[in-house]
């Protein structure tokens, strides 16, 4: 059965987590699909893991509904989220629900994400108001790279911790159906987890969000430019890549590689001919 927006509402009613993890390929999202995970988020983060820049800021329209149209063909069940790039609904309202409307129309999401809270209110509430699902995505937004001068846990003093409640506030009341909390106190994420009646995703803010995300590259060890101090290894799939590579190089050189079982035939009448 398909995850949606009420199936999220009650997941948080009853205390069943929310599972969510990026991806940003077909076969990636296929795999987490059957794997019974609730949301895929095609993340901005792409700009970094997929295409190699330092950060989210290059990301373009065009990049994101190019992967968001290959995980949702790889989605039966998993709700496909896809993030709004850097540029695509800060101008104004109209380019938000116009590039909202892109991603669900041309890449095929069930629901967008933007970062940003009451300064971005207007927005999320015109896309929701176009019956488009909308999850915010407060702390550490990392569009705002520069203006936070790094990628650096947010909210530790009192008064940037009361900005983010009130942020949180902000967007539910404007109609987000669930919330990202990026890099925050543990402490503070459940404060706002328990003051808010849409779930709490979080990633870098402790156990007491309504549910988790995580890059698949991170958690698989597959990207290894960063090691955020949120991130666990569920596995080490670098390195059983990498020695999938080097055997591959070495069979091929010794000639193991390809063997009969891996040719085609001819038949020797044909064969006798072409001699
Ligand atoms: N591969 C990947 N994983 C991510 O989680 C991720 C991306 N890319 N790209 C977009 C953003 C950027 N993110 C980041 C990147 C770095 C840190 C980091 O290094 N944080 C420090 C905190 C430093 C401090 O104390 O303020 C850490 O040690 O975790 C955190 C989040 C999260 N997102
Ligand atoms: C880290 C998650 C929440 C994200 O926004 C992304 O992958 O782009
Ligand atoms: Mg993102």
């Amino acid at each position: 059965m398909r995850n949606t927006v009420t199936t999220f509402q009650d997941q948080k009613a009853r205390g069943d987590k929310i599972t969510m993890l990026t991806a940003y390929d077909y076969s990636t999202a296929k795999l987490m699909d059957e794997a019974g995970i609730n949301s895929i988020l095609v993340g901005d983060s792409l700009g970094m893991v997929m295409l190699g820049y330092k950060d989210t800021l290059s990301v373009t329209m065009e990049d994101m509904i190019h992967h968001t149209k290959a995980v949702a063909r790889g989605c039966e069940n998993a709700m496909v989220v896809a993030d709004m790039p850097f540029m695509s609904y800060q101008t104004s309202v109209y380019d938000a629900v116009l590039n909202a409307g892109r991603l669900v129309k041309e890449g095929g999401a069930n629901a967008v994400k933007l970062e940003g809270g009451a300064k971005i209110a207007a927005q999320i509430r015109a896309i929701v108001d176009a019956s488009i699902p909308v999850v915010a995505h407060l702390g550490l937004t990392p569009q705002s790279v520069n203006a936070f001068g790094g990628f650096k846990v947010q909210a530790r003093n009192e008064d940037a911790a009361r900005q983010l409640i009130a942020d949180a506030k902000a967007v539910q009341e404007a109609g987000a159906f669930a919330v990202v909390l990026e890099c925050i106190p543990a402490a503070l994420a459940a404060i706002i987890t328990k003051q808010l009646d849409i779930p709490t995703i979080g990633i870098g803010a402790g156990a007491g969000c309504d549910g988790q995300v995580l890059v698949y590259q991170d958690m698989l060890g597959l990207f290894s430019d960063m090691t955020p101090k949120f991130v666990k290894k569920f596995a080490d799939a670098g390195t059983v890549m990498k020695e999938g590579f080097a055997k591959y190089i070495e069979e091929t050189k010794s000639g193991v590689f390809p063997a009969e079982e891996h040719c085609f035939k001819i038949s020797d009448e044909v064969l006798n001919k072409l001699y």
